[in-house]
């Protein structure tokens, strides 16, 4: 580009976040001369280190003006210390490009007339205390606000904020066991299979010694720690003693002598890290309390003390939950506090980002910063990956939390889309935000995993939820005050349940390359139970060779590499296709191929039919009286490339065996089919959505279960007959796919007659022998975002002895052959 375009899209980007291009020139010149002409840092991240520069340079200005006008020692120590942590951004920014597009050293950075110096990096050199401490910030929650996983150029609000105060940020540990501050009497005889205790505990580190910062010794730490429920506050008048809100420690039973203040809220909150001998205190009641049995399963309380009057909490379950929980006291000391919405603090907080920590992301948000946040909460706790919790956690704005119903709505019934975050704001200046992971999602809603009321002296806000074990508590026990902890307690599941609880956010539990989310709301029905399997597994006595030996030259192309589909003569394996690719470049069944396929399915004069001599079906039904074969119909099939060719994974020509990779959600269908498979993108025609993945077993097997009688409403078979006819095959070698209790997503997919959006394709990879192939699902036209996915089962309805349990077909094709039979037989009653 050129330097004029550069130079106007530079002030066209400052403009669009209201810096002028007066401001913009200036500083734009002195980073050119840094960055010796080179573009690329400044370009970098939406011109954010111009961004940057300007904000500093305004800062200096301004520092500039009140060294003028300030004498006293006072404000030159002030401006010192924000000098230091001027220098800091433009050091990291330096660092960063240091050996690569380095700018040149030595220049002084001239920001509009104010000479910044460059500080001096030396490797090794020591840095200065306090930058030390700010450095202890830097723990991966440095980054959770901005939402970015890597190092930032731009300084963390902590870091340029935070001067010498003690970190916001709370270090946590993942391993390091701390006693755990409360717990609830069911935990004694709590059979939890779910909620196993690791050693994973999410807890505080000691904050490390900071300059004018008394360390704290970490019993006094845990003291500050500890919720403290206010003391009297609306909702526990007339409450007696002992009815202490699971998780809430009654200050006045710790801290005997500590006075409550005129209104018996305020002084309660008041736990100050150095207030020994009331830490102390509550060292020993909390004590107590926490050796009286551990709860598996509750939320387990961090509680960072940011800096008196506000306080920190954390509370995190091993099950996914996590709450934080904001107590600003100060607003009770005035008279005129009204609670703001939620929205209003989110703009405000988002404005103050933008000012005061030069938080310039246009992506920014408060709510992501939170979300980001639990996230944190949720990587360190449960060792997962980010990608795995990727945006699975949403912030729900709930204000009025003197509503019961709204409070729970926002607990326990966060919505139809299972999730169960919620931000709440209440009177007495706490603010919580709630999420959880996709089992807690879960478990609040209608699956089995549910809350136990713990007992009598122990209430959680989520007692008054149907537990789902027939237990429900009325909300009269419910205390509004517990509202700052959450706790769930689970019933003793059996294996069974625990196979239920799906989780709502990718019932594949990581298994596919993408998530595949389920569409639950608390009336639905659960999903049957099934175990998710992204690949086929042989059944017992399946004869199914996947032998390499069995795969000759001919089956294969060794001699290729890279993509085949460039090469002008067909390989081995596209041969096996007639001699052209299936697959067009990006990945679509070519049209012709595609077209075929689809007529062969749905058109009855191409359709052709072969005929068993002994078919396998009819043996499994009766071997002493065989009933001729029905016929099974010829299919086209692909073949891929695999792993014995010498092409590569990503050879045009291997489609199917990489997986899943559109988006897909499994619903409620509403017409009664039960579950059913969406696509939630626009597909185009010939693009694969997923392969029909199951236990492969014998047909003859498949017709034992079938006699034994599972009990599902629903069939999940799928016979693999695409070569039967061509001689006599034997009870092993008759395969099907059976998905009842193994399988994936495709066992969602529901019948459509004739006109189903996607269309079966045999996909042969590694198995010459066509006894066994993959059915893989294609799209037969473009399919909209959110349309059910559909396949013709090839049901003939008039055959009670299908493979496939009878249903009312509920197509609602024009084209239903189920419809056109009960019409058949309709008019044949009254002709009769
Ligand atoms: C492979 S499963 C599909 C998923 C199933 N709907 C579920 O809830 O798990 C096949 C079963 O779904 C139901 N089904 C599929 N297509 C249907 C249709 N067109 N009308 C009525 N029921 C259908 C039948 O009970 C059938 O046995």
């Amino acid at each position: 580009m050129a330097t004029k375009a550069r130079v106007l899209a530079a002030y066209r980007a400052m403009k669009d976040l209201g810096i002028s291009e007066q401001k913009t020139k200036p500083v734009l010149k002195n980073l050119l001369k840094v960055y010796d002409r080179n573009w690329g840092p400044i370009e970098e991240e939406n011109y954010r280190v111009l961004a940057d520069a300007i904000f500093e340079y305004e800062d200096t200005e301004v520092m500039e003006k009140k060294k003028c006008q300030s004498t006293d020692q006072e404000a030159l120590e002030q401006e010192a210390q924000e000098n230091d942590e001027l220098e800091r951004p433009l050091k990291r920014l330096r660092l960063r490009y240091q050996g690569q597009e380095a700018p040149s050293h030595g220049q002084p950075i001239q920001t509009g007339g104010s000479s910044l110096k460059k500080p001096k990096v030396e490797p090794g050199a020591p840095e200065p205390l306090n930058q030390q401490s700010q450095g202890m910030t830097q723990s991966p929650k440095s980054n959770v606000g901005s939402g970015r996983a890597g190092p930032q150029p731009v300084s963390t609000p902590s870091l340029l904020r935070n001067k010498g105060k003690q970190p916001v940020s709370a270090q946590i540990d993942v391993g390091d066991k701390v006693p755990q501050l409360f717990s609830s009497p069911t935990a004694l005889s709590g059979k939890n299979m779910l909620t196993e205790r690791t050693s994973n505990a999410l807890h505080l580190k000691e904050p490390r010694a900071e300059m004018g910062i008394v360390p704290v010794p970490k019993s006094k730490l845990l003291i500050a720690n500890a919720l403290i429920k206010p003391k009297d506050e609306p909702f526990t008048d007339g409450m007696p003693p002992d009815e202490v809100p699971l998780a809430i420690v009654h200050p006045e039973s710790l801290c005997e002598g500590r006075p409550s203040n005129a209104n018996g809220s305020v002084e309660s909150l008041h736990l100050v890290v150095s207030d020994a001998e009331c830490v102390n205190g509550v060292d020993k009641c909390v004590g107590a309390v926490a050796s009286s049995g551990k709860q598996e399963g509750d939320l387990e309380v961090a509680n960072i003390p940011v800096k008196s009057p506000t306080t920190l909490e954390i509370a995190a379950s091993p099950l996914g939950e996590v709450k934080i929980s904001l107590n600003c006291e100060f607003a009770l000391d005035r008279p005129n506090f009204h609670v703001p919405s939620i929205d209003e603090v989110m703009k405000y907080m988002e404005d103050k980002c933008l000012r005061s920590y030069k938080i310039i992301d246009p992506s920014f948000s408060v709510t992501n910063l939170m979300r980001d946040f639990c996230e944190s909460f949720l990587v360190l706790g449960n060792h997962c990956t980010d990608e795995s919790l990727e945006k699975q956690i949403n912030i729900t704005p709930v204000v009025d939390v003197l509503k019961e119903s709204t409070l729970l709505d926002a607990i326990g019934h966060g919505g139809n889309d299972g999730t169960t975050s919620a931000v709440c704001s209440s009177w007495n200046g706490s603010v919580n935000a709630k999420c959880s992971d996709s089992v807690a999602a879960t478990h609040v809603s209608d699956l089995p995993l549910a809350l136990h009321s713990p007992g009598k002296h122990m209430h959680s806000i989520m007692d008054s939820v149907d537990d789902g074990c027939g237990e429900k508590e009325p909300s009269s026990s419910m205390d509004m005050n517990s509202k700052s902890i959450v706790v769930g307690h689970h019933c003793q599941l059996d294996p069974d349940e625990i196979r239920r609880l799906h989780d709502v956010n990718d019932i594949t539990r990581g298994e596919e390359k993408v998530k595949v989310l389920l569409l639950y709301d608390s009336n639905s029905e659960s999903l049957p139970s099934f175990y998710y399997i992204p690949q086929s597994v042989v059944f017992q006595n399946a004869e199914l060779n996947f032998s390499l030996s069995q795969i000759g030259d001919e089956d294969c192309c060794p001699t290729c590499s890279g993509d085949c589909s460039p090469l002008v003569t067909p390989c081995a394996c596209t041969c096996r296709n007639g001699g052209d690719f299936a697959y067009s470049s990006d990945g679509l069944v070519k049209e012709e191929y595609l077209e075929e396929c689809v007529a062969m399915v749905r058109n009855p004069q191409k359709q052709r039919l072969m005929y068993c001599k002994e078919c396998p079906v009819e043996r499994c039904k009766n071997e002493d009286m065989l009933e001729p074969c029905k016929g099974h119909l010829y299919r086209k099939f692909i073949k891929e490339c695999w792993s014995k060719c010498g092409c590569s994974k990503y050879c045009a020509n291997r489609v199917v065996q990489r997986g899943i990779t559109c988006k897909l959600q499994v619903f409620l269908t509403p017409e009664g089919k039960g579950w059913g498979l969406r696509t939630l993108e626009v597909l185009p025609k010939g693009a694969f959505v997923c392969e029909y993945v199951g236990e492969i077993l014998t047909i003859m097997e498949l017709h034992r279960r079938k006699l034994q009688g599972s009990g599902d409403k629903h069939s999940y078979s799928v016979l693999l007959d695409a070569d039967w006819g061509s001689g006599v095959i034997t009870s092993e070698q008759a395969l099907c796919l059976d998905a009842t209790s193994y399988g994936n997503v495709a066992r969602f997919i529901n019948h459509r007659c004739l006109d189903a959006n996607l269309v079966q394709i045999p996909i042969e990879v590694d198995t010459p022998n066509h006894m066994y192939y993959r059915v893989a699902f294609f799209t037969a036209r473009e399919v909209d975002a959110f349309e059910e996915l559909t396949w013709d089962y090839g049901i003939d309805f008039d055959d009670h002895d299908h493979h496939f349990k009878s249903f009312d077909c509920l197509c609602s094709s024009s084209f239903c052959r189920d419809m056109k039979r009960s019409n058949r037989s309709k008019s044949a009653s009254i002709s009769r």
